[in-house]
Order: C-alpha cells, then structure tokens, then sequence
C-alpha cells in the first residue's frame, strides 16, 4: 500500500520511467542527475510537498482561464519549456521535437545555448507548427565579447524573443554520476550547433562553452547595450540580487538553481521565490523553476507570486520516451491539471490566486 506517500503514478512518473527503460544509462543520469549529494535537486520536489493550498470557495469563478502573458509573448499555460542542453541525446528528433510541441501546446521554449540543434533550425520547428510561436535563447555569457556578441546575432537572425541569461554557473557543477560514468563530452556524431563558426572556433568545428567566474554586473550592462531583446536573468535566489537585476534593467526573473545541477546547498527554488517576489514582484515578472511535476506545484508557485514556471526533467522524459508527442502529453498534462486546481481553489485565472491560499503543511492555517 502507498496510498498514504503521495507516490501514485502519474501520466509523468510513467514517462519518466519509460524514458529510464529507453535511455542509455549513462544520458539518463546526465538528465537525471544533480551536483554533489543531490539535495538541492529533492528539495526542489520535496519542498512543493511541504506546501498545500487553502481554497477559496463558492466564488462563482466559472471555467478556469489558463493564459499568462510573458513578456508580451501569450501563453496558453503558465508553463513554459527551460532550457536543457543536448536534447538529441534523449531522442534522435532532440530539439525539433521539442519545439513542435511546445509550439503546439501555446507557450514559450527557452532553447539551450547547448543545444544539439542550431537555434535557427529550433525557431523554424517552432515557426512551421505556429507563425507567432515565441522561442527564446539561452545564453552562458562567454568571456570573450567577441563570442558572447555572435551568439547573440544568431539568435536575434533566428528571431528568439528574449535572451535568458543563465547566471548560477560561475564554474561548471559537480556532477558525481557523470564522473562515475566518465561522461564529460558529446559522442562522435552530436555536437553544440550554436558553438560553430565562432571567432575562435575550430575550422568545422565547435567552441566549447566557457564557465567564468570572472563574469559581473558590467558584463550584463554590455549585453544589455549590444541587444535590443528584452534579457531574463536566471538562476537568481537572493532578493539583493533580484534588486539590483530590476535596477539594470533586466525584463524578467528566472528564480532557478539550475535543477539542482550547481550549488547542491542552494535552497529549494519555491522556498527561495517568495523573497524574491516580495524584493521586486511589483517592478518585474518573476518566474520559476526547478522540482514542478504537477498542476498544484504551478498553482502553489503562482499563488506565491510567480507569472509562470518552467519545467525541465520532465520535458526530457517526455521526449525520451516517446519524442514530440511525449513532449505534448507533458504540456497538456500541466495545462489540464493547472485548470483543474484552480477551478478547485476557487479561482478563474491566476490574478484570483493569493498569497494566503499557500500554507506549510504540519502547522496549521495562521489567522489571515
Ligand atoms: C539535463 C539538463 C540540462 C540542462 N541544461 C541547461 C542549459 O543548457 N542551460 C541552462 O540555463 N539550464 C540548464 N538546465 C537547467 C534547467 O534550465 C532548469 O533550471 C532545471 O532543469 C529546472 O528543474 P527541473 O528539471 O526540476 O524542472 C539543465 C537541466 C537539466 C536537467
Ligand atoms: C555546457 C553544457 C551545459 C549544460 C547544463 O547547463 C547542464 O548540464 O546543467
């Protein structure tokens, strides 16, 4: 019996398993795995578990409206697909799979800098399954600006919306199952597209991506100055930081530990988001991601203040397991869930949701 864990199976949990049964081992604990002990990467489940949604009821509030606006950019969902790098290795249509489907489904793919596929050709998936699909680019700042600023050409040439700059990774993670399994480098055959052709560059060749420490403040002003695309920060945590990063101008906020890939210490995002929300909330959308499996994780994080979150993992078992429309059962899956919980809350949008309607399970309901 488990009727008591809160384990049942779940569309997802069954795509997850079955991207397990279909992956090579060593790829699966590529997607799967976090840095050092691995806490970061269960707080970030376990800690939407902690959490429960008081309801609100006998509102009226009619059919649940599951739209969000990202950055002027319609979603159908309040979730969006988070950058993951090299999709080809969880099925031979990697990217473009993902793509379509998130196109499909209505909502925004943040495409990896790391991709297996060249950012043009992602847009394009995207574009033939919905002209106005909104597609943005992950971005590490590399620390030649000479690199940085042709990255950025070519996404702006494949007409992404926004650069997402990923700003948690001053050194690579430590990832324990990659070394066990001595995966440090792509298998003959896939390679980073975005990385070709840079100044740099081997001649047919990639670069390869630079973590750098050395990265600051200034580097992001200069990014800011060389782009007319609105910039997302992620992997921001501290509310200090979330100030100032309204301050320089950024356009949005990704409340992120990277998946538990980087500081294994870093507290569980949904644990981190409402400092965040509260230092800016009113200046900037603020989004999320890092442990959303469910329609009440989405709910939770929105009821807390988040515009939308991302999902990483779990578009990676769809697509392991059963390619584009293993992507499209995830997304549907979060979309059908999210609309059910709120109807249930009592709400007909996310802008009906409060922050009171979080509590911590095994405290009580504090007087509101
Ligand atoms: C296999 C894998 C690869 C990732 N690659 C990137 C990447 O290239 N760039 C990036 O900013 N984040 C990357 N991330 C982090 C995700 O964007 C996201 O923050 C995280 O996966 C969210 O947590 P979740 O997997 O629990 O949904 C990666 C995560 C995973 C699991
Ligand atoms: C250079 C590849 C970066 C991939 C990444 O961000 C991750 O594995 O978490």
């Amino acid at each position: 019996m488990t009727a008591d864990s809160g384990d049942a199976p779940t569309v997802l949990s069954e795509l997850r398993e079955k991207a397990g049964t279909r992956l090579d081992p060593v790829h699966r604990d590529f997607f799967e795995g976090g840095a050092d002990a691995e806490i970061a990467l269960a707080e970030n489940e376990r800690a939407f578990r902690r959490l429960a949604l008081l309801p609100r009821i006998l509102r009226g509030s009619g059919p649940a409206d599951t739209a969000v606006t990202l950055l002027g950019d319609r979603a159908a969902l309040p979730v969006f697909v988070s950058p993951t790098a090299f999709q080809r290795l969880a099925h031979p249509d990697g990217e473009l799979a993902t793509a379509r489907a998130t196109a499909a489904a209505g909502t925004v793919l943040i495409t990896s800098m790391a991709s297996t596929t060249a950012v043009a050709e992602v847009t394009a998936a995207a574009r033939a399954v919905r002209a106005d699909a909104a597609v943005w680019f992950q971005l590490y700042l590399q620390p030649s600006p000479e690199v940085t600023d042709a990255l950025v050409r070519r996404a702006e040439r494949a007409g992404c919306g926004a650069l997402v700059v990923t700003a948690d990774s001053p050194v690579f993670g430590h990832r324990a199952r990659d070394d066990r399994n001595g995966f440090h480098d792509l298998p003959a055959g896939f390679a980073a597209e975005n990385m070709r052709d840079l100044p740099g560059a081997p001649q047919g060749g990639t670069l390869d991506i630079a973590m750098s420490p050395g990265l600051s403040w200034d580097d992001l002003r200069r990014l800011r100055a060389a782009t007319r695309l609105p910039i997302v920060l992620k992997g921001v945590l501290h509310p200090d930081d979330a100030r100032r990063a309204a301050d320089e101008g950024v356009a949005a906020l990704l409340v992120s530990n990277h998946g538990g890939r980087q500081l294994d210490a870093a507290p569980a995002t949904v644990e981190a988001l409402p400092a965040v929300v509260a230092a800016v909330g009113d200046r900037l959308p603020v989004l999320l991601d890092g442990g959303v499996r469910s329609g009440s994780d989405v709910v939770i994080a929105l009821a807390l203040g988040a515009t939308a979150v991302g999902v990483g993992r779990p578009v990676l078992w769809g697509l392991a397991a059963e390619g584009e429309a293993g992507v499209a059962r995830v997304l549907e899956q979060l979309r059908a869930e999210v609309a059910h919980v709120l109807t249930l809350c009592g709400a007909r949008d996310s802008g009906d949701l409060t922050r009171d309607q979080v509590v911590v399970r095994g405290l009580g309901v504090a007087e509101c």
